[in-house]
């Protein structure tokens, strides 16, 4: 009868550990080629062969139980059972990188020598022999003194017997392991280097293509070449290859508003569905072939092992603006979400270097961005091509990325050197190896992003639509009075369009921004149904968003709201968990303040030079 009720998965980043949780238990946590992707204790539940069942716990990526940064602070504190309401874990899963033995067994080491039950999962065997390494698991199991087991997380090799030493476990001899307790870190190195000899069998040079790979893509100026290009042809595909499928979507919408309005009685719940739903959470809905698009690349990025290049290559650029690469990735995960991103910043270890990292993530374009920037696009530039398959509009859409992009640089620029000032620290990361992203991976984690982006329009973006819509149709107006102007909601735009005129916002305008507070996509789906109610009569409510802003705004307008959402931080979620991560609220008041200053700013810059110049 195992006693075994909880196991923690630990190790070095980037060892496959949230690959084996996930392939054991079937969570679906994120997973990527580079270290620090977990930065959170997250458990689940899997059963070993007998049918007992076992908390699996998979930890944050650490070097060592001195932490560095707050993600390995939470390993520590869960291996050394010092986290609150939580026993230390009964046994120990090792995960260590086969291709990169020696540097794993230096932690794995120290994690063996505290006696407790331990396991190791020898990961990652397919790329190590991809790479020409054969490692005896038997005689790493005796150098070490605990059962050694070869996995491949992501093909779910070897978890049968990983989960049969699991329930094993509970019986070590621990006599065997005495060689390696109570080490000093230079001597664990040492006998890391030593053991890892040991139970290599073979070693070939297949590192070569990788290292001539490396040579192009972290060349010193070839490399950052590489990148922008690369970026280039994701925004080019995000307008070019997304039309045909927004075409179905419309189409869809459109039929469906067509079909409730010939099968349903006129009145309130009928407005309700056409305007509200259909109209106002279908403009957002619309963009998921632009969102899914987006994502593939940067999964196929994450997968492959280019980020931690791009982040290589970044830190040269992020170091003239007194950050480090390290920052690289959380800011790069801000382009999903800035939550995410916020979360991720817990693998910085200088506390500055962090904070500066939180208050500049919400300038890097979210995807809640994507619906925003392509409905003005959409209805402001011409889908023209300005050179040989160069669209206008992609390039615009980079425009706005890239604004997004030095807009942040700027920003903490001046951070370092008032507020979070101090020595930008230096960056280490170890590069994960190439390989070909699993296309079942990619395949989930695009379905996972899709479902986000529709669970938000479902819920959140649907709410604060569907309040709008309310707060629009009541009062109802006088015969001959604007349905808009006679209600609530009218009546609050007024007031507020006093503070946005100056930046050429109009009324309706002013009014989306309220409720696109909640979500920045609201932005969309308040203006279609602003627009809806408006519409005297069925044909003009057909008529739909795009040509609707077309008539109704000028190009100034136009371009002045792309430059607000540049910068505005129209997110409550964000600024609730910037709350959480910096534990107060002043950093999240100096982050909305100084975001809705530079948005107000560069839109009126925007609008009054594009005025002058009579566009
Ligand atoms: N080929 C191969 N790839 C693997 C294997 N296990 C994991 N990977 C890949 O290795 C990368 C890292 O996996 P993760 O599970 O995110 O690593 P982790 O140990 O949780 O990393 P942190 O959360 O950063 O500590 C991902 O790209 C996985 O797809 C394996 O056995 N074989
Ligand atoms: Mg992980």
């Amino acid at each position: 009868m195992s006693t075994l009720r909880t196991a923690a998965l630990v190790g070095n980043p980037n060892a496959g550990k949230s690959a084996l949780f996930n392939a054991l238990t079937g969570a679906r946590q994120k997973i990527a080629n580079y270290p620090g992707v977990t930065v959170e204790r997250k458990s689940g539940r899997m059963v070993l062969p007998s049918g007992e069942p076992v908390e699996l716990v998979d930890l944050p990526g650490s070097y060592s139980l001195d932490p560095s940064s707050p993600d390995e602070e939470v390993t520590r504190r869960v291996v050394m059972g010092e986290f609150e309401g939580e026993a230390t874990p009964d046994l120990f899963v090792i995960v260590v990188d086969a291709a990169n033995l020696e540097q794993h067994l230096v932690f794995a080491q120290e994690l063996i020598g505290l006696g407790k039950s331990t396991i190791i999962a020898l990961n990652m065997v397919d790329l190590a022999e991809r790479d020409g390494l054969v490692i005896d698991p038997a005689a790493l199991s005796d150098a070490l003194g605990v059962p050694v087991v070869p996995t491949v997380a992501v093909r779910k090799r070897g978890l049968e017997p990983l989960a049969e030493a699991m329930e094993g476990a509970g019986s070590q001899d621990m006599s065997a392991r005495h060689q390696v307790a109570r080490l000093t870190l230079p001597e664990r190195r040492l006998s890391a280097r030593n053991i890892a000899k040991g139970a290599i069998i073979t070693e070939s040079a297949a590192h070569q293509l990788h290292a001539k790979l490396d040579k192009v893509l972290l060349h010193p100026w070839l490399g950052p070449v590489i990148l922008f290009g690369l970026l280039f042809v994701i925004f080019q595909a995000v307008f070019a290859w997304a039309d045909p499928f927004i075409g179905l979507i419309e189409g869809g919408i459109e039929a469906a508003i067509g079909f409730v309005e010939a099968t349903m009685a006129e009145g309130f719940v009928r407005d309700l569905i056409t305007q509200g739903l259909l109209t106002g959470v279908g403009s957002v809905v619309v963009f998921l072939p632009q969102i899914v698009i987006l994502f593939a690349f940067i999964l196929a990025m994450e997968q492959s092992g280019y980020m931690a290049r791009a982040a290589f290559i970044m830190d040269r650029l992020m170091a003239y603006v007194g950050l480090s690469g390290r920052s690289f990735i959380p800011l790069l995960s801000s382009f999903a979400c800035a939550i995410p991103g916020i979360m991720a910043t817990r693998s910085i270890a200088d506390p500055k270097d962090r904070l500066t990292t939180i208050l500049i993530a919400p300038l890097m374009t979210c995807s809640a961005r994507l619906p925003v920037y392509a409905v003005i696009i959409g209805a402001f530039i011409p889908a023209t091509t300005v050179g040989p398959g160069i669209g206008l509009q992609g390039l615009v859409l980079f425009g706005l990325y890239l604004f997004g992009i030095v807009g942040a640089m700027l920003a903490a620029l001046v951070l370092r050197r008032t507020v979070t000032k101090g020595e930008a620290s230096g960056f280490i990361m170890e590069m994960p190896r190439y390989q070909w992203p699993p296309l079942r991976d990619l395949a989930i984690g695009l379905w996972q992003r899709a479902w986000v982006f529709l669970r938000r329009a479902g819920t959140i973006i649907f709410m604060a639509t569907v309040v709008l819509w309310l707060l629009l149709s009541f009062p109802k107006a006088e015969p001959g009075e604007s349905q808009v102007d006679a209600s609530f909601a009218g009546q609050i735009a007024d007031g507020l369009h006093v503070v946005m005129e100056p930046i050429g916002f109009n009324r309706e305008i002013s009014l989306a921004l309220v409720p696109a507070m909640a979500a920045r996509e609201v932005a969309v789906s308040a203006l279609a149904t602003t627009y809806a109610v408006d519409a005297d009569d069925e044909d003009a409510q057909a008529e739909g968003l795009i040509p609707r802003l077309q008539a109704g705004w000028s190009l100034p307008t136009a371009l002045a709201f792309l430059a607000w959402f540049v910068f505005a931080p129209q997110c409550l979620s964000t600024i609730a968990v910037a709350r959480r991560e910096t534990n107060g609220w002043k950093w999240p008041l100096v982050m909305v303040g100084y975001l809705f200053g530079l948005a107000y700013i560069f839109a009126g810059i925007t609008y009054w030079t594009a005025t002058a110049l009579g566009l």
